[in-house]
């Protein structure tokens, strides 16, 4: 059984469809990738994954259990994490600070009451910024404070981690080491969803995608099938000039089949 499962979702913004009838799922041991152009409904999705939007109507299961009513932070007491594409650190606070109070509220939780320095360490070692510790955290780069936020995350040791634009900001060298990252802590036992833009990471990590276009699921499958889908072509081709500015889409401006973005 997969850990998620989101079933017929629709969410409706007055008289904007932002998600329309998404069916997908994702499993422990496996990534598995939210892909689609601007607008598409895939932060959405993880609102409506997370709590933070109620459907207007559809399903959200979680390890079994129907979860679309239940509240954020009892999600996330059940082992939901979330990074935003928005950065959500506290910016006066130190890198170090910033994983301690994560790892203070997750120990909370558990009625563990102070956070082993060591803990603090393993955390910023293992999404490699452990020399940043001490910078405060407004301070430091974007891609560096995107790996924060998924420290923050792990602090409470998730099952399920929702990761929005998690590489944007990192260079080609820092995408490789967490495209690593993420390969390991899959391989921990644990679902990992990922909106992402850059495609070579999505294509070489991701086990399963599905492309939502206008709000509809219009494929799910492997790498290899999504990038020869023609609708997944036509999605991210169909978009004007004006719209089509993102770097994310800039390789497919190039070509008219998804294989030749340099993935494989
Ligand atoms: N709170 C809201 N009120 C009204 N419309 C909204 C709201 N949130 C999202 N939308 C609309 O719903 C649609 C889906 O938005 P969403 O942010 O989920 O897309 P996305 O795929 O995450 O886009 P991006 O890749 O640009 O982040 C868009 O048309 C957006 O304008």
């Amino acid at each position: 059984m997969p850990l998620l499962e989101v079933d017929e979702v629709v969410v409706r913004f007055g008289g904007v469809t932002a998600v329309n009838g998404a069916t997908f799922s994702a499993e422990e041991r496996r990534i598995t990738g939210l892909i689609g152009p601007n607008g598409a409904g895939k932060t959405t999705c993880f609102n409506v994954i997370t709590g933070l939007q109620r459907p207007t109507q559809g399903t959200v299961r979680f390890d079994g259990r129907n979860v679309t009513r239940t509240p954020v932070h009892r999600r996330s007491h059940r082992g939901m994490a979330r990074t935003f594409q928005r950065l959500e650190a506290f910016g006066s606070l130190t890198v170090r600070e910033n994983v301690r109070v994560a790892l203070d509220i997750a120990g909370g939780l558990r009625g563990v009451l102070r956070s082993q320095t060591a803990q603090i360490d393993h955390l910023l070692e293992r999404v490699g910024i452990a020399g940043y510790a001490d910078e405060r955290a407004d301070s430091i780069p974007t891609g560096t404070a995107r790996l924060l936020e998924l420290a923050r995350c792990l602090a409470g040791d998730p099952r399920l981690l929702l990761l929005d634009e998690p590489s944007s900001g990192l260079d080609e060298h820092e995408t490789d080491a967490f495209g690593e990252l993420l390969l390991a802590l899959a391989a921990e036992g644990r679902a990992i969803v990922m909106v992402e833009h850059d495609m070579d990471l999505v294509m070489t990590v991701c086990d399963e995608i599905h492309v939502l276009d206008f709000g509809e699921i219009i494929c799910s499958g492997s790498p290899g099938q999504v990038r020869s889908d023609e609708r997944v072509q036509r999605a991210y081709l169909g978009q004007s000039d004006e719209e089509n500015t993102r770097d994310d889409l800039a390789p497919f401006e190039a070509t008219t089949t998804i294989p030749a973005i340099g993935v494989g």
